[in-house]
Order: structure tokens, then C-alpha cells, then sequence
């Protein structure tokens, strides 16, 4: 079956970047990317690419190439089911905040929305791609709503799982070029079939012996499970980060002589203020939602420990500041270097800086935060959207600069929050002049130039390294 027509619901991070570089790699296929939100889709079509909603390295020239020849951006969501052959579900699957399973559940029901859409205008068959990140068994769920609640007019749909690996800040890159594309589909004929018809699409691109298929359940287990051993290594070098700074080891020159053991490997070994982003955290506590739902509790506290000690990194990070500043930080300015989650994304979702930022707001401090992607906006509905106060206190406890230099004029200390290239860049004596003294530097991503930074007569404290 050769595929001409493709939907893909969801147009997010996701949804956005890869349907752009299939419809780039595809110039036979149509895709087509739909959303509810009216002001996603206008951005996606703005004509300055620089406005896109989603900032990645690389995107503005992919988009610019397909968009308008076989890439289209729609909010009618229903004409773009009824033409494709495959649809991709690329919808967000947050934490749960309510009911049962509250805080550890991932919440299926904009997935199961878009099964029923799909089963309401679907008039001939279908192929129906999870791409959305989803506990393991979620096919048999779809399946169920797709068959049960639609025309009833012997539509037959097959259901696949196709989790997407790729990293924000190197999106482009990692879906030109993956490790492996996985595709998890039935084991019958027709599943079979369907498989096929994915595999046809990625193989414009992708070698053939990197894409890998599998039954549905590994598929979508393998997903969870490979982002919880992702996680778990930055826990991991994150907790020894705490044991080399009481014992005068160098975390990063551990994690260079662990690395090389090749049973180890180098990578996601950067001991950090904690990792952040919309994934590792929601997915690894549906993983132990999962396993104690199977009464599984061993599995569930093993994987739950990366979570705690995650969050004991980012509270021991702000915890130091206070600490240092003669404890009390009250009335002072602290300057933050970066509010993403990590470099070249202007996403912040569960960004380290928002969970540091409220510790040191309920000290009383004065934050000031420039970031060179991230808008003053999103940085106060992240504050926010903890509810530890006011709309209003957020806004007078938090300044965001458009300037780097203005945010740290003044200010008691400085802390490095997200790895942006250009802080290295930086005319740090010209910083150091317009600070109070002593002057503070707090660096929770380890890139500074640590003897550069002493010379100038800045306090330098660096995650992981000891006295
Ligand atoms: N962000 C990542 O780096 C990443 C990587 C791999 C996998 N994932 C997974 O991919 C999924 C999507 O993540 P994201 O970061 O792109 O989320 P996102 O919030 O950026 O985008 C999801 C989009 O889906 C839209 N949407 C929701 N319900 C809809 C409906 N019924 N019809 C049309 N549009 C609808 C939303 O308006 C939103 O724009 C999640 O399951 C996530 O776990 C994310
Ligand atoms: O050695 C490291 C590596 C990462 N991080 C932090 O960990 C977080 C996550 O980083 P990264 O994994 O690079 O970005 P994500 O975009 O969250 O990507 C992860 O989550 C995606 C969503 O599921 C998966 O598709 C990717 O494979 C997986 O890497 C960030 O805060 C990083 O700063 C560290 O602190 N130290």
C-alpha cells in the first residue's frame, strides 16, 4: 500500500518538526498538520519563518521548503482525517491533574478525542499512528473506540505505534538522521501490511536495517523505558555531583573516566541544577503508575527514585544560593541565566529554572531572568501555574530583561540555569564591575570558565566540584 495522503493531529513540538521533515524527505506525500489551536496553526503559517511556534535549530528551512508544496498547516481537522490513508496522533498526554491516578497517570483524553473524531468522519479505511508518547497497552484501548464508535460501516482500522525519539534543541537533526525509527503494528496480515506502509515512508530517508519492528506493546514500552534509562543517567551522575562536592572529587572528570568504560558510554553523563522538559518526569511516573497498577511496587520505587532525587537536586541547587548568601536572600537580586529547560528550545516545561525561582521567591529575593528565547509570558504562566502566590507577587518578585547585562546589573549573584552558548561569551569582567561584591556566581550547568571567573574575583560554585 503506498501512502499519498497524511494526517497528522497535533502540531505541536512533535507534531510540527516531524511532519515537516517527512513531507521535506516525501515530496510524493501530502501531509497535512491539523490543530484546535487556532493561534499554533496561524504561526505555522506565518510567512516569516523566524515566527514559527516552535524554535529548533534547522526547522525555518525545512518548513520553508515544503510548506505550501506538500506541507500544510489546517485547523479543519476533519477534511484532513477524510483524505488521508494514515493519520498520526501527535497530541499532548500530560500528567494527570485530577481523578484517579493524579499526578502519576498520563491523561488519554485528548488521545481518546482524537480516536472518536477519527471513527466519526472516517468513511473508508485507515491506518491510525500513536506517535504521542503512551503507556503500554493504550493500542487495544484506541482499537476499542475505533471500531466501536464509528460509522459502523465495516471501516476497518490498524493501529501503530510509532514513538518519537527526538530531542528538543536537536529535533532536526535527530529526525534526519536517528538511531532507529521503531514501529510497533499487529501481528496478523494486516497488521503487517500497515507496517509496511510506515516502514515505505521513513525508508526515503532512513536505512532500512535502523528501522525496527516490532509487536505494539514493545513498541510502546520500549518508549517509556527508553527515557527512563535516559533519566535515570542524570539522576545518577547527579547524585554522585553531591558527593564530589563534599569530597573534593570533580564530577565531570568522574563522568570522563566512567565514560570511557565502553559498557557505560560518554553520553547524558552532564551533572546539572536537574533535568527538566515535558518528558522524562511525565513519563517515568507513568511508568510507576503502570507497574503498580500490575501491583508491581519494587518496580515502582526503583523507577520512582529518579523523580526524588531529581527533585532533591533542583531544591539543593536554590537551597545553596541561600545558604551562601550568608542565609538570606531576602531583598536581594539574583540574576538567571536561562529559563528553558535546556539549550536551543524555547520550550520550558518543567524547566529546573521554575522550580528554583519559586524556592528563592519564597526567600523573599528578587529574580531577574533573561533568556534568549524564552518570552516574559511564558516564564510568568509557568509561575503561576504552580499557585505558591499571586499573579501580581510573581510579577513583582520577577523581572525578565531583554538583556543579559541588565539582568545581572546590581545583582548579589548570578546563577547558570540553562547551557546557552553565548553565556560563555560573555565580558564577565564588565559583569563583575556592575555587581554588588562579593559577587556570586552559581553555576548549574558547569560551563563557565571556573579560573577565568576566580581571576576577575567572582565566588564561583559549580555543580559537582568540591573544594
Ligand atoms: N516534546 C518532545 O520532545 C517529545 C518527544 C517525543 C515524544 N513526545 C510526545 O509527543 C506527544 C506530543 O508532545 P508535544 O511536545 O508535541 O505536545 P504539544 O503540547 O507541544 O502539542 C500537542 C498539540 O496537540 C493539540 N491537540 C490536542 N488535542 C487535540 C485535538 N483533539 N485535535 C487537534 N489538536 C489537538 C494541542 O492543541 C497541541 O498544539 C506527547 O505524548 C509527548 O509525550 C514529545
Ligand atoms: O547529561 C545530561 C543530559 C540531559 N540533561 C537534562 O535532561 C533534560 C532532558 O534533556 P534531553 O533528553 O536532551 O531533551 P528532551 O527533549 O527532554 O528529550 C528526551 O525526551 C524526549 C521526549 O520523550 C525523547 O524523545 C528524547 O529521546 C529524550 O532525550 C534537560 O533538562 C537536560 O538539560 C542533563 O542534565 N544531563
Amino acid at each position: 500500500m503506498k501512502i499519498k495522503n497524511i494526517c497528522c493531529i497535533g502540531a505541536g513540538y512533535v507534531g510540527g518538526p516531524t511532519m515537516a521533515v517527512i513531507a521535506q524527505k516525501c515530496p510524493h506525500i501530502n501531509v497535512t498538520v491539523v490543530d484546535i489551536n487556532a493561534d499554533r496553526i496561524a504561526a505555522w503559517n506565518d510567512e516569516d519563518v523566524s515566527k514559527l511556534p516552535v524554535y529548533e535549530p534547522g526547522l525555518d528551512a525545512v518548513v520553508a521548503e515544503a510548506r505550501g508544496r506538500n506541507l500544510f498547516f489546517s485547523t479543519d481537522v476533519d477534511k484532513a482525517i477524510d483524505e488521508a490513508e494514515m493519520i498520526f496522533m501527535s497530541v499532548n498526554t500530560p500528567t494527570k491533574t485530577y481523578g484517579k491516578g493524579k499526578g502519576m497517570a498520563a491523561d488519554l483524553k485528548y488521545i481518546e478525542l482524537c480516536a472518536r473524531q477519527i471513527a466519526r468522519v472516517a468513511k473508508d479505511d485507515k491506518i491510525v499512528v500513536e506517535k504521542s508518547t503512551l503507556p503500554v497497552r493504550t493500542a487495544s484501548a484506541i482499537k476499542n473506540i475505533l471500531d466501536n464508535t464509528g460509522n459502523g460501516n465495516g471501516i476497518k482500522f490498524q493501529i501503530l505505534s510509532n514513538p518519537e525519539f527526538l530531542a528538543e534543541g536537536t529535533a532536526i537533526a535527530d529526525l534526519m538522521n536517528p538511531d532507529r525509527v521503531l514501529i510497533g503494528g499487529d501481528t496478523t496480515p494486516e497488521g503487517q501490511e500497515a507496517i509496511q506502509a510506515l516502514v515505505d515512508v521513513y525508508a526515503n530517508w532512513v536505512p532500512e536495517e535502523q528501522i525496527l519492528t516490532t509487536n505494539v506493546w514493545s513498541s510502546e514500552l520500549s518508549k517509556l523505558t527508553a527515557n527512563a534509562f535516559l533519566a535515570q543517567r542524570v539522576s545518577s551522575i547527579n547524585a554522585m555531583s553531591e558527593l564530589c562536592e563534599k569530597t573534593g572529587a570533580d564530577v565531570n572528570e568522574v563522568a570522563k573516566a566512567i565514560g570511557m568504560d565502553s559498557r557505560i558510554g560518554p553520553k547524558f553523563l552532564k551533572a546539572s541544577v536537574g533535568f527538566g522538559g515535558s518528558c522524562f518526569q511525565k513519563d517515568i511516573l507513568n511508568l510507576v503508575y503502570i507497574a503498580k497498577t500490575y501491583g508491581l511496587d519494587e518496580v515502582a520505587d526503583y523507577w520512582e527514585q529518579v523523580i526524588i532525587m531529581n527533585d532533591h537536586q533542583k531544591r539543593r541547587f536554590a537551597d545553596n544560593i541561600v545558604s551562601t548568601l550568608y542565609n538570606t536572600v531576602s531583598g536581594k537580586k539574583i540574576a538567571f541565566l536561562g529559563w528553558a529547560f535546556k539549550k536551543d528550545t524555547n520550550d520550558t516545561r518543567e524547566s529546573a529554572a521554575i522550580y528554583v525561582a519559586d524556592d528563592l521567591l519564597n526567600e523573599q529575593a528578587k529574580v531577574s531572568v533573561y533568556d534568549p528565547k524564552v518570552v516574559a509570558e511564558r516564564m510568568y504562566a509557568d509561575l503561576d501555574y504552580l499557585n505558591t502566590r499571586t499573579a501580581e507577587e510573581n510579577r513583582e518578585g520577577l523581572e525578565v530583561c531583554k538583556d543579559s547585562y541588565q539582568a545581572c546589573e546590581g545583582a548579589h549573584a548570578i546563577a547558570v540555569l540553562t547551557e546557552w552558548d553565548e553565556f560563555k561569551t560573555y565580558d564577565w569582567k564588565k559583569i563583575y564591575d556592575q555587581m554588588q561584591k562579593p559577587a556570586f556566581v552559581f553555576d548549574g550547568r558547569g560551563i563557565l570558565d571556573k579560573e577565568q571567573l576566580k581571576e576577575i574575583g567572582f565566588v564561583y560554585y559549580k555543580i559537582g566540584e568540591g573544594e
